[in-house]
């Protein structure tokens, strides 16, 4: 579903991301985890179309992002940290709006079932979103997703300030997608909830991954201590 071959990006002389070789497939959550400026990003708006690779390819569902970039929109959904919606429509118009430009008409009936599907509360569908708390933002994006049926899903540090409670409602409701085989890249510092919800874990450092792990084989312990050691982490002593 998402293969990258030897995709590299330099921006004159910065090397954001070096060789990367990597691949989700169908119903995995593969968690990218890395400092500050370890290229997680830059792998995210490659495999958009966003900017172009200076060696390498990128695909999505078998289609070469460089040259069928417009195809590949057809499967992806992408929730970056904010999602930009509008803020003076509701969720459904919202949802309504955003599966238009995919191209699905929906029913009201279904518009309300995808935004309950995505848990958002239903008191809150007819309300705009400038009311809604980022949790509930990023439950319209899983609504959207749902709605276009997508079958990849990029996440750029989706959980990034929500609560503890929120961050926990949105990784069971990526499980659900994995379980209707969405292949998910999630880029994230949150090693824990990369650890609850990935299937597979990788770390960046300097445009290049370090390690990769299988989730359930690794305790959450010991992901930190590899995380730690692939950034050469050095103990403060006081
Ligand atoms: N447009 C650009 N021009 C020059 N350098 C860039 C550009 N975009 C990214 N970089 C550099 O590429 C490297 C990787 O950046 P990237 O944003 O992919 O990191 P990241 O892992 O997503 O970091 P963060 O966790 O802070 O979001 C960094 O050194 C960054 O400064």
């Amino acid at each position: 579903m998402i293969t990258t071959n030897n995709l590299t990006k330099i921006y004159k002389d910065q090397t954001a991301l070096d060789h990367l070789n990597l691949q989700v497939n169908a119903g995995e959550i593969y968690c990218l985890l890395g400092a500050n400026g370890a290229g997680k990003t830059t792998t995210i708006n490659l495999l958009l179309g966003f900017i172009e690779p200076t060696s390498g390819s990128a695909f999505i569902n078998d289609l070469d992002v460089s040259q069928k970039a417009k195809e590949t929109k057809k499967f992806l959904a992408y929730i970056p940290e904010n999602l930009m919606l509008y803020p003076s429509l509701t969720a459904v118009e919202n949802l309504d709006y955003f599966s238009g430009i995919a191209g699905k008409k929906l029913s009201k009936k279904n518009i309300f079932n995808f935004l309950k599907e995505a848990g958002l509360q239903e008191d809150a569908f007819e309300k705009r979103i400038a009311t809604f708390s980022k949790g509930m933002r990023q439950k319209v994006g899983i609504a959207i997703a749902l709605a276009k049926d997508a079958k990849v899903l990029l996440l750029d540090e989706p959980t990034s300030g929500l609560d503890p409670k929120a961050s926990n409602e949105f990784g069971q409701l990526l499980h659900k997608l994995s379980q209707k085989g969405v292949a998910t890249l999630m880029a994230t510092h949150d090693l824990f909830r990369a650890k609850e919800v990935a299937t597979r874990i990788g770390i960046m450092k300097d445009g290049q991954l370090k390690e990769e792990f299988i989730a359930k084989d690794i305790s959450l312990l010991n992901l930190e201590q590899n995380y730690l050691n692939t950034m050469e982490y050095k103990e403060v002593t006081l």
